[in-house]
C-alpha cells in the first residue's frame, strides 16, 4: 500500500495550557496528525512549508529508513530545509511495528511544536505477542512561554542564557498553566481549572471498560525534561521499547526520556466506581514545571468525578538509582536478535559541557557539532570538496580525563567531521558521562541514533575501564533501541551494526543540547545510494554542482 498524507507546516495560535501561544502546527492541528500505517506500507508525505520566513524538514523518528537515507528529515545531514512555499515530498517504507514519533530536524522546532505521533500496526492477519483489548496513545511534550527563537538566541548568546525549565508539560498537546486539575487535594499551591471539557487545554481522558486489557502507547518529544508516567493504583506492564518487544515486567511507573517509545499494558482490574489519575513529572532535573495529569475513567460513571486520593507521587528527581533500576529491567524478548560477540571498531565519546569564548558549548571528545551548508548526504555523494571538515573526529579521549571533576581545560573547538564506518562494519560506542562545566554535577543525556537500532550492552559507574568492562556486557539480552540514556557520572555502552547506507545523526536528544552542539555524525555505504531526489540537495554545493551541471 501507499498511503498518502500532506502536511501544512505553519505556525498558529493555539492554547495547549490554557495560555495562547504560536506554535507550529500540521493542517491547524497541534500537535501534527497521528500517522499510521501497517507494516511494510509505504508512507507518501508531502509536505508544503508554509512558515513565511524560515526552512523546515521533518525527521520520523525510530523509521530507519532503508533504501531512503534522504528522507530521514535532517536538515544539513540528509536534506537541504524545504524553503518557505515550497513542497518536498517524504517517500519510505514502514518496516516495523511499533511506537513512533516524527519531529522537526531544523533550529529549535521541536520545540516550537513542531511534532507527531507514528503508528505502524501489525497487517490484520498477523497478531502481536500479547493480547489487548483496545489501546490509546499518549505523545508527551514540555511547553514553554518564550518563543522557540528567542530560546535559541539565549543559548546562542555569550553569556549563554539558559532556557529553563519548562512552564507546562502537555499529554496529546494538552496541560494546564497556572492551575491544577488535583488543585482540591492541596499543596499545589494552584487554583483550580474548572475546565468544562471542550477546551483546548482540557484533558483528554481514558474513556476504559472493567476488566479489559489497554495497550497504551507512549512516546516523549521534549525537548528537555526526562519523565515519569504513573497511574494511580494500576501496575504497567512494559512490552516495547523504541519498536522493538521487550520481554514483559510490571512496574508501578515508567521513567520516559526525550526520544523514547514505550508501550505498557494496563488492566482495569480496580473498582469501576473511581477515577484515577494518570500523572507526568520530572525527573533527571530539579524540576520547576508541575506535574501533567489526566484521567483514566472507567466509563460506569462520569469522567468528573474527582478520583478520592491525590495524584501518583513522581518520584524523587535525583534518585538516579532508581532510575537505573527501571532502566537496566528493559531486556530483549526471548528470541529477539542479539548482538554479534565482538565489535570491528570501537569508538569513545565524552560528553562535556564546554566554552568557546564566551559561549558555551557541548562538545563530544572536545569538539561541538556545527552543522554544514551543504548536506552531508550530497556532500559526500557527489565528492565535493571543502564542504565539511574531512578529517575525521577522533575515536577516543585522553584517557586521564577526570570525569569527576571540572574540566581541566574547559575551552572547545567547533567541527563538523564525519564517523565513517565499512559497510556492515561491527560498532561499540562508549557513551562517557562528566562532571559538568561549574559545580558538581553531571546531566542525564538521552542519545538518538538515526538510522539504525543499537543493542544496549550496559550501564555502567565512573569512567569506562577498556579491557575490564567488556566482560559486564550484556550480549544474551540486550535490547533493541534507538534511544539509550547516559546516566550521571556513568557510560553507557551500544552496538550496532553500520548496514545503512546513508548519514546518520547520533546526538542527544535535549533540543537544546543538540543546538550547543551535542552530536556527531556517522556515515557508511554512501556510494551505495542510488537514487537521491534532486529536490533533497538544491542548496549550498550540491545547488551549484546541478546548476553548473545544467542538470
Ligand atoms: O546545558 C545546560 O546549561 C544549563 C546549566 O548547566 C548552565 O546554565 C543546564 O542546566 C544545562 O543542561
Amino acid at each position: 500500500r501507499r498511503v498518502p498524507y500532506h502536511f501544512d507546516v505553519e505556525y498558529t495560535y493555539k492554547k495547549p495550557d490554557c495560555y495562547e501561544h504560536v506554535v507550529i502546527g500540521i493542517n491547524g492541528k497541534f500537535p501534527g496528525p497521528t500517522i499510521t500505517a501497517e507494516v511494510n506500507d509505504t508512507l507518501v508525505i508531502t509536505l508544503t512549508n508554509k512558515l513565511s520566513t524560515e526552512g523546515t524538514v521533518i525527521h520520523w523518528h525510530g523509521i530507519r529508513q532503508l533504501d531512503t537515507p534522504w528522507a530521514d528529515g535532517t536538515a544539513a545531514i540528509s536534506q537541504c530545509a524545504i524553503n518557505p512555499g515550497e513542497t518536498f515530498v517524504y517517500e519510505f517504507k514502514v518496516d516495523r511495528p511499533g511506537t513512533y514519533f516524527y519531529h522537526g530536524h531544523y533550529g529549535m522546532q521541536r520545540a516550537a511544536g513542531l511534532y507527531g505521533s507514528l503508528i505502524v500496526n501489525l497487517p490484520k492477519t498477523q497478531s502481536e505477542p500479547f493480547h489487548y483489548d483496545g489501546e490509546f496513545n499518549l505523545l508527551l511534550s514540555d511547553l514553554w512561554h518564550t518563543s522557540s527563537h528567542e530560546q535559541e538566541v539565549g543559548l546562542s548568546s555569550a553569556p549563554m542564557r539558559w532556557v529553563g525549565e519548562p512552564q507546562s508539560l502537555l499529554i496529546n498537546g494538552r496541560g494546564q498553566f497556572n492551575c491544577s486539575l488535583a488543585a482540591r487535594y492541596g499543596n499545589t499551591g494552584l487554583q483550580p481549572c474548572n475546565l468544562k471539557g471542550g477546551e483546548e487545554c482540557a484533558p483528554q481522558i481514558l474513556h476504559v471498560e472493567p476488566k479489559k486489557t489497554y495497550r497504551i502507547r507512549i512516546a516523549s518529544t521534549t525537548s528537555l525534561a526526562s519523565l515519569n508516567l504513573a497511574i494511580s493504583n494500576h501496575k504497567l506492564i512494559v512490552v516495547e521499547a523504541d519498536g522493538n518487544y521487550v520481554h514483559p515486567f510490571a512496574v508501578d511507573d515508567i521513567d520516559i526520556y526525550s526520544g523514547e517509545t514505550y508501550s505498557v499494558l494496563l488492566t482495569t482490574n480496580q473498582d469501576p466506581n473511581k477515577n484515577y489519575w494518570l500523572s507526568i513529572g520530572v525527573r533527571g532535573r530539579k524540576p520547576g514545571t508541575p506535574q501533567g495529569l489526566t484521567i483514566l475513567n472507567y466509563k460506569k460513571i462520569s469522567a468528573s468525578v474527582f478520583p478520592i486520593s491525590p495524584p501518583p507521587i513522581t518520584p524523587l528527581w535525583d534518585d538516579f538509582e532508581r532510575s537505573k533500576t527501571f532502566t537496566k529491567k528493559i531486556i530483549s524478548k526471548m528470541g529477539t536478535p542479539q548482538p554479534p560477540k565482538t565489535a570491528d571498531r570501537r569508538i569513545l565519546l565524552l560528553n562535556t559541557q564546554n566554552r568557546l569564548g564566551g559561549f558555551t558549548k557541548w562538545s563530544i571528545n572536545n569538539v561541538s557539532l556545527t552543522l554544514p551548508t551543504t548536506p552531508y548526504l550530497g556532500s559526500i555523494k557527489f565528492k565535493l570538496n571543502n564542504t565539511f571538515d574531512r578529517t575525521p573526529p577522533l575515536d577516543t579521549f585522553p584517557m586521564d580525563y577526570d570525569i569527576f571533576k571540572n574540566p581541566v581545560n574547559p575551552n572547545t573547538t567547533v567541527g563538523n567531521g564525519v564517523y565513517t564506518f565499512q559497510l556492515n562494519q561491527i560498532v561499540d560506542v562508549i557513551l562517557q558521562n562528566t562532571n559538568q562545566l561549574t559545580g558538581n554535577g553531571s546531566e542525564i543525556h538521552p542519545w538518538h541514533l538515526h538510522g539504525h537500532d543499537f543493542w544496549v550492552l550496559g550501564y555502567g559507574e565512573g569512567k569506562f575501564r577498556p579491557g575490564v568492562d567488556e566482560k559486564s556486557f550484556n550480549l544474551t539480552r540486550a535490547p533493541l533501541r534507538n534511544t539509550a540514556v547516559i546516566f550521571p557520572y556513568g557510560w553507557t555502552a551500544l552496538r550496532f551494526k553500520a548496514d545503512n547506507p546513508g548519514v546518520w545523526a547520533f546526538h542527544c536528544h535535549i533540543e537544546p543540547h543538540l543546538h550547543l552542539g551535542m552530536g556527531v555524525i556517522f556515515a557508511e555505504g554512501v556510494h551505495k545510494i542510488k537514487k537521491i531526489p534532486t529536490d533533497a540537495l538544491t542548496c549550498g554545493a550540491t545547488a551549484r554542482m546541478f546548476a553548473n551541471n545544467k542538470h
